[in-house]
């Protein structure tokens, strides 16, 4: 575990008129920095202010430069992230206080970015024992949501977690970075589109500074910002932060805000580790990318498609369910329509039953006595058919003539009663007209109705129209009771209907998420093709660069060996050199002493002609 560690940077005083004026110049209190690490308020007369006495990791004035700020809290980072641990800085304070320039820094003295940036590289190609793979993404965080500042796409993205890589967010473009330059120019690119940043909450510092149990939930949700930086605090990494504060007395207030959040994070420890998987190859690289679009491939397979298809079979379901019904309750509509039928039925036939009655009660007054009358009673008087059959009154206790078979029908005509009276015709001017009676079925087969003919005509007609207004109430609950059921299927077809809308709506947004999902798997497929190809270049690269690297080896061994022979041939040059100048000096001192005794000679010689001459006589 080991503590954040925490600078504060006080910017240069702004040379305004109304600032010249505050400050110890012209106010009562200013900022007064010891030992490069404490800072105190103090007051004119006063002194010290109570309270308001801050240590730090390191405090600097305005004279302080970005190179001074990197080498003190940043450089360690960079060396730290190049061995594999997870290295953060960032800046904290209030709007004017030095942010953007301890982070970016001018042309004459560059800030911690583009400092950090080319110490990456520069520390990167020093490790001759391994090969990097650097990747950077650029985002920003505004009004809670995060833009990609490296992809015109404009998508906003989101925050995930995962066991593999931590918190993350997911589809940031990364782009693969060779040289500080590259980079740079990225962030340059990127620059133009960011926005105020907001900063750190401190809502956060607070719990990571209490201890232990005091501790409970740490909020990280609570901002994009403090989620994203969650390994950074109180996490896996090494961390530095750089408050910047303004050093004017109009500031006061601000500043000692800035420097208490300051002490607060002071007090959050980390815990940093060296992350397994800190070097990546290019085939861990497309291991990964490819990783991720296993991942995208079964969220897409997953959660949305599969929510909307279960709404589609409970819709289904729901609609099935409701023909069921729709069904059974046609049925049963079907079955009231046809009672309702039958009780019409009944209704009309009791109708009739009472009109004939009335018709029966009124011929019986015809009758003189009730013999006559009982001649007619038949077990089927009770249904009195329309049309009318002759019968027999004066011979109808008499033994030479058959009674009324029961197979007369309702009309007997005259061969027929000729020979049911055995020839005997005369008496036909005798028959009376009676109702016709019917030797009938229904009479056994309605028991219920059945009713004793004993049973005078006038009960019979209260009692009949009693079951009448029964059957016409019957008839009208059951009206009712169709009205209702209509009722029932008209809205169950409209939800029937809103069901098939609704169905046919899901189908449409279905088909659509299809479309995206093949859509999604085309891409996919074009990527993993992509990969492959990447992949096989890299490997055919791989190859070319180890032949290259033999080749350079092989080179490398013949310039060296070139290189002795060449120093050989340069010192045996020298020598030859040396054994030239020593024989050109030898040579032109031969030379002088050559020419001197020429001289001398042609000297002696000139002498001896000259004293021949003068010796001749
Ligand atoms: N250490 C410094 N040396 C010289 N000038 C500085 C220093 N710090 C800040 N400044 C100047 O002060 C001004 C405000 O600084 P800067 O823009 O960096 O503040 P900021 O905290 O990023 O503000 P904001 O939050 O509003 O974006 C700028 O003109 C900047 O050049």
């Amino acid at each position: 575990m080991e503590k954040i560690s925490v600078a504060v940077r006080f910017r240069p005083p702004n040379q305004t008129a109304a600032d010249l004026s505050s400050g110890f110049g012209g106010g009562d209190r200013e900022w007064r920095i010891d030992d490069g690490s404490r800072v105190s308020l103090l007051h004119r007369t006063a002194g010290p202010v109570p309270g308001a006495s801050f240590a730090f990791d390191h405090v600097f004035d305005g004279a302080t430069t970005n190179e001074q700020v990197y080498a003190s809290v940043v450089r360690a980072l960079i060396h730290y992230a190049v061995d594999g641990f997870n290295g953060t800085a960032f800046a904290y304070g209030q709007t004017s206080s030095g942010k953007t320039f301890t982070m970016n820094g001018c042309d004459s003295d560059p800030g911690i970015i583009p400092r950090a940036v080319r110490d990456v590289f520069d520390t990167s190609r020093q490790a001759e024992d391994r090969e990097f793979l650097i990747r950077v993404s650029y985002m920003e965080i505004y009004n809670e949501e995060i833009n990609d500042l490296l992809s015109l796409e404009g998508q906003k993205l989101q925050i995930h977690e995962n066991l593999e890589r931590g918190v993350y967010v997911a589809g940031l473009r990364e782009e693969i970075v060779n040289s500080a330059e590259q980079v740079l120019d990225l962030l340059q690119q990127g620059e133009g589109m960011l926005l105020p940043i907001c900063f750190i909450s401190r809502n956060v510092i607070n719990k990571l500074s209490e201890n232990g149990k005091q501790r409970g939930h740490i909020p990280y949700r609570d901002s994009k910002l403090t989620r994203i930086l969650q390994p950074a605090l109180g996490g896996n990494a090494k961390t530095s932060i750089i408050c910047t504060a303004a050093p004017e007395e109009l500031h006061i207030e601000e500043t000692r805000g800035t420097l208490q959040f300051a002490s607060r994070a002071k007090c959050v420890s980390n815990c940093a580790q060296v992350n397994e998987v800190c070097i990546l190859t290019d085939a861990a690289l497309l291991k990964r990318q490819k990783l991720e679009i296993e991942e995208l491939r079964k969220k897409l397979q997953g959660s949305h498609s599969e929510g909307l298809e279960q709404v589609v079979l409970k819709l289904r379901n729901d609609m099935y369910k409701s023909e069921l019904e729709r069904d059974r309750l046609a049925m049963e509509l079907e079955e009231e329509r046809k009672l309702r039928e039958t009780l019409k039925h009944r209704v009309a036939e009791q109708q009739k039953k009472l009109e004939d009655l009335n018709n029966i009660s009124i011929s019986t007054e015809h009758f003189q006595d009730s013999t006559q009358l009982d001649a007619l009673k038949t077990p089927d008087s009770k249904y009195a058919p329309e049309d009318f059959v002759a019968c027999r009154l004066r011979y109808s206790n008499d033994v030479e003539f058959s009674p009324i078979p029961e197979t007369l029908d309702n009309v007997a005509d005259e061969d027929l009663w000729a020979r049911l009276n055995k020839g005997c015709v005369t008496d036909l001017d005798m028959l009376e007209m009676t109702p016709g009676l019917k030797h009938g079925e229904s009479m056994q087969k309605d028991s219920t109705s059945a009713v004793p003919l004993e049973e005078p005509a006038e009960a019979r007609c209260q009692r009949l129209e009693k079951d009448c207004i029964s059957d016409q109430q019957q008839l009208e609950e059951s009206k009712g009771r169709c009205v209702m059921l209509e009722k029932e299927i008209e809205m169950l077809r409209d939800e029937n209907s809103s069901l098939q809308q609704e169905v046919s709506k899901y189908k449409q947004e279905d088909d659509r998420i299809i479309a995206e999902k093949q859509e999604d798997d085309r891409i996919i497929a074009e990527k993993q093709e992509q990969l492959e190809d990447a992949m096989m270049r890299c490997a055919a690269l791989e190859k070319e660069l180890f032949r290259y690297r033999q080749d350079a080896d092989r080179l490398t061994a013949e310039k060296q060996e070139l290189l002795g022979e060449l120093n050989t041939e340069k010192h045996k040059m020298q020598e030859l050199k040396k054994d030239i100048s020593v024989i050109t000096r030898a040579f032109s001192q031969r030379e002088g002493q050559l020419t001197s005794l020429y001289s001398k000679s042609k000297a002696i010689v000139e002498h001896c002609k000259s004293s021949q001459v003068a010796a001749l006589p």
